[in-house]
């Protein structure tokens, strides 16, 4: 049925009163910089969402939006149906942000009884520094801790209680090689118990490792969306790598059909392309015979490099 103005009953509709999140057209400047350029998009519940972008594409701005730690200029922000203060408030969601500080003069322990005793859905203090991984340094002054201890402590502080959605803007900063691992075994946990994880990170490996859906911003706008798979394939490109016997004419294979880069070394030449087998066709139509030729998929690394790259030259 539709009204004047307003569509209902549509699957869009449908989709948006399940929602966990909803960005409706958000955009939010400082000044002169656009942050988030009418960012819209819909989390659904129970995933887990890595939000990806280069240095200045908005991540936190849209997290601090989400949280209600900003104001969208225009545009609105929903979280399960109400604003993020009222979401928040009812213990929905649980937070962890990049530079949040913490209470100096107090214990840990002290902190995460607090964070718990504010939690409707409050969990036992015990239980979160043990989830944690800081129950042997509960005693601790908060001010003594390491980076990465501190690091826990903010997860412990998001994990306070049964929340719904648990936000993380790049949680793993600081933390050694184990901690993480470790860290990311504990939020597959919550993921596994039904929450909708959102975190931002520039560990592209995490990314691809833990996220059921990838969101890649760029400059305030959102430049892709899907799985990591689909993220891969969308980059278009694939690697092909082939030694070549003999002198190496660059010229010549720079002008090969679908490349995208070229990397001589030695004998060994390193290429990206667009549509590998007409490249490797035309390889041969050159009457070169690579040897041990390999073509690989880009990992999300180099694609998430491929589209954001593209991304520039278009806009410059
Ligand atoms: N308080 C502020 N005042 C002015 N400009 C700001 C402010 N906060 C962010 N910006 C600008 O807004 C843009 C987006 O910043 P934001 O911190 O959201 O990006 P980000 O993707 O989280 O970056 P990073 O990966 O470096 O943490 C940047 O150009 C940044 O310089």
């Amino acid at each position: 049925m539709t009204t004047t103005g307003t569509t209902t009953g549509t699957a869009a509709d449908a989709a948006a009163a399940t929602a966990v999140v909803v960005f409706d057209r958000v955009t939010k400047s400082y000044g002169d910089v656009r942050a988030v350029d009418g960012l819209s998009l819909a989390l659904r519940p129970g995933e887990t969402v890595a939000l990806l972008g280069p240095n200045g594409a908005g991540k936190s701005t849209t997290l601090d939006l989400l949280l209600g730690l900003k104001n969208a200029d225009s545009g609105s922000v929903t979280l399960f149906g109400t604003g993020p203060r009222e979401a928040i408030v009812a213990g929905r969601v649980g937070a962890m942000l990049q530079s949040g500080g913490l209470m100096e003069d107090v214990t840990v322990a002290e902190l995460v009884r607090l964070a718990c005793d504010l939690h409707p859905r409050r969990y036992r203090v015990h239980d979160v520094l043990a989830r944690a991984g800081i129950s042997e340094i509960a005693d601790r002054k908060v001010n003594k801790l390491s980076g990465g201890q501190a690091q826990r402590v903010r997860f412990a502080l998001a994990t306070a209680g049964d929340s719904d959605l648990i936000v993380l803007d790049e949680p793993t900063t600081g933390m050694d090689v184990s901690a993480r691992q470790a860290f990311w075994a504990t939020l597959r946990e919550q993921a596994d118990q039904g929450r909708t994880v959102l975190f931002a990170t520039h560990y592209l490996e995490e990314a691809d490792a833990v996220a059921d859906r990838v969101l890649v911003l760029h400059r305030g706008r959102l430049l892709a969306d899907g799985t990591a798979a689909e993220i891969k394939a969308k980059a278009g490109a694939r690697r092909v790598r082939f030694d070549l016997h003999g002198p190496i004419d660059e010229a010549a294979l720079r002008r090969l059909p679908f490349l995208t880069a070229l990397d001589v070394s030695g004998h060994t030449v390193r290429i990206q392309s667009s549509d590998a087998d007409a490249t490797v066709h035309a390889l041969y139509g050159l009457g070169l015979y690579p040897r041990n030729l390999e073509v690989a998929g880009l990992g999300l690394e180099q694609a998430f490099v491929a589209i954001t790259e593209a991304e520039e030259a278009k806009q410059s």
